[in-house]
């Protein structure tokens, strides 16, 4: 059964490749915005600084690193970000058990406030891409198997595509934040995105953020589609 949320809440995807775009950006996208996810694409170019800069300005940040790689090193980067300004921080739930135990204890010493979130099975990915990399089985079912390993790690959170969160909310409650990205209005296009549903269809599964780019980035007027998208999470 699903779960609706009524605060379900928007984050803005600032995926573009200068730091005066990404400024320019958020001055378009109006007042409403309070949380802006960081990828690799701005933070690879211009480091902790930016992330610093983002938050100074007010907005909540969501750094998205998709951190991947033995327990030891993965837990070492996570202690790195020690000072950053940011409130959610990704890893990939496939490390294991092991790398998300020690990154939530990382993070727990470095930054109590920060929520850890465990990404299942990208949402790029469908059945079909998922066999040539060796994964016989649903997205549904790879997603409920990595969202209990990731609630058992001790991680605050996970991602997953909306379309998982009715099976993810009755296994795990209503407690566990879940951030759904592959979220696309209406009409709009899919882009690379394979597993996707619109932003009241996320917020009616029980979503708890939903993350949205390119919709956003490359509408003629961005506030404009935000007051749109928020309108669908009231
Ligand atoms: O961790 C993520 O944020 C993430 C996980 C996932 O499974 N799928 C996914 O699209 N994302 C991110 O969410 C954003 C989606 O962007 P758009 O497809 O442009 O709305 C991108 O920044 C992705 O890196």
């Amino acid at each position: 059964m699903s779960q609706p949320r009524e605060d379900c809440k928007l984050i803005l995807a600032l995926d573009v490749p200068t730091r005066e775009e990404a400024f320019a950006m958020l001055e378009r996208c109006g007042s409403e915005l309070r949380w802006v996810k960081v990828g690799l694409q701005l933070f690879v170019k211009y480091g902790p600084d930016f992330v610093k800069e983002i938050a100074d300005k007010g907005y909540a940040v969501f750094l998205d690193l998709k951190l991947h790689d033995i327990p030891n090193t993965v837990a070492s980067a996570v202690r790195s970000l020690k000072g950053l300004p940011i409130g959610m921080l990704t890893l990939h739930s496939m490390g294991g058990q092991e790398m998300m135990t020690r990154a939530a204890e990382a993070a727990a010493e470095i930054n109590p406030e920060l929520t850890l979130l465990g990404v299942t099975v990208l949402t790029s990915m469908n059945r079909t891409n998922l066999a040539t990399i060796g994964f016989d089985d649903d997205p549904e079912a790879m997603v409920l198997r990595l969202a209990r390993l990731t609630a058992e790690s001790g991680l605050g959170g996970l991602v997953c595509s909306p379309l998982e969160l009715p099976l993810v909310r009755k296994e795990l409650g209503p407690k566990l934040a879940i951030i759904t990205p592959g979220v696309r209005p209406e009409g709009a296009s899919a882009d690379d995105q394979k597993r996707t549903l619109t932003p009241a269809g996320a917020r009616e599964k029980g979503s708890s953020f939903i993350v949205v780019g390119r919709p956003i980035l490359k509408a003629e007027d961005p506030s404009q589609a935000i007051r749109r998208i928020l309108a669908e999470l009231r």
